[in-house]
């Protein structure tokens, strides 16, 4: 797949007068067309930042965006203006215009990019149907719940046809619920319409149902990035740790080790569990071939994307060589920890 989005040592230093922020430190991303891209990272880490350099909202201070192929940093403003019909954009607080209807909301970027009326008419008719909003094309923004709003604000975004959509923190003034609605509408955009896009969230839930791919961002830097089920099942860096262990609670903490241990005296692992560990009943037969017990004492299996990920945690009970052999060759086919 050919990059979409490619950022090379992208830095941006902003200037105040309390000393200024470092607010991206050398980031090296990628963005393939046809992903969907996930940010994370605490507020303050740089999310919001580096989502709006990929449409030139922010300039860095160093480093190179390119958005197919184009260096963002160097166009004109036509250029400019030519590379925003390509990248739409949704915001937390929705962003609508309160005086205006909700034809004109969606019309106004298609007026903007010198569409015809009549066509503006059908692609909006189009738009309302899309997100589900057939029928609310006169209603006023304050008539419409939160969710509303943001459908709205994607048909907005999407009415140009752009290839990239930005979504910065588009759930997140929004309920459980509308939450999941908005969700399975995004990944419609993606999966229907073929729009590649980038999903800033500091919510680990909001991300795995969304992202292929996602990038840790503390404190302006990438710690951490990789397939989502990877950085599910096996986060590498603290910070990564830190944002899936609520949501994921299958991996153990250092707390949870402690106790295991004074309740467990036997020799205890923990296994990652993958798409190979579910169709092959591996764990099992092992166990069977070498005459071991297992009882398992914590963790889960989940589904993300429908792959399943998680962490199982077990206390063995056998004769120690049988327990060593048992150990050793689940090691080859499944990733082990002895603690
Ligand atoms: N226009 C600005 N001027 C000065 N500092 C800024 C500006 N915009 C952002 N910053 C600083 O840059 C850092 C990164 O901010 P950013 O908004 O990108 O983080 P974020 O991860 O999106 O956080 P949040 O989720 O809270 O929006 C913060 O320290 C912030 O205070």
């Amino acid at each position: 797949m050919t990059d979409r989005i490619r950022l090379t040592g992208v830095t941006k230093q902003f200037d105040s007068k309390a000393g200024g922020a470092l607010a991206l430190d050398s980031i090296d991303l990628s963005v393939r067309a046809g992903e969907i891209y996930g940010l994370i990272g605490r507020s303050g880490a740089g999310k919001s930042t580096l989502l709006r350099t990929i449409n030139a909202l922010e300039r860095p201070s160093s480093g190179e965006v390119l958005v197919d192929g184009i260096d963002v940093g160097g166009l004109s403003a036509e250029e400019l203006r030519r590379l925003r019909h390509k990248i739409g954009m949704v915001f937390q607080q929705f962003g609508l215009w309160s005086s205006r209807s909700v034809y004109d909301n969606i019309a106004t970027p298609l007026k903007l990019a010198g569409w015809k009326q009549d066509a503006i008419r059908t692609r909006v008719a189009e738009l309302l149907d899309f997100v589900g909003l057939g029928g609310k094309a006169f209603a006023r923004p304050r008539q419409l719940s939160g969710g509303q709003k943001q459908r709205v604000g994607i048909a907005r975004a999407i009415a140009n046809r752009p290839s990239i959509l930005l979504a910065d923190e588009a759930t997140s003034a929004l309920d459980p619920q509308t939450t999941g609605d908005i969700v399975a509408l995004l990944r419609s955009i993606n999966e229907e319409l073929g729009i590649t896009i980038v999903v800033v969230s500091h919510e680990m839930d909001v991300i795995s149902r969304l992202a292929d791919r996602v990038s840790i961002l503390s404190h302006g830097a990438v710690v951490e990035s990789g397939d989502i089920h990877q950085i599910l099942a096996r986060p590498q860096h603290v910070e990564t740790a830190a944002l899936v262990a609520p949501y994921a609670r299958t991996a153990l903490t250092d707390a949870d080790r402690q106790l295991l241990r004074s309740e467990h005296a036997s020799r205890r692992i923990s296994v990652v569990i993958d798409d190979s560990l579910v169709h092959d009943p591996l764990l099992s037969r092992l166990a069977r071939e070498h005459g071991v017990d297992f009882a398992i004492i914590q963790g889960g299996v989940e589904r993300v994307k429908r792959r399943p990920y998680g962490q199982l945690s077990l206390a063995l009970h056998g004769a120690d060589g049988d327990v060593d052999r048992f150990v050793a060759q689940l090691s080859e086919r499944a990733e082990v920890a002895q603690w």
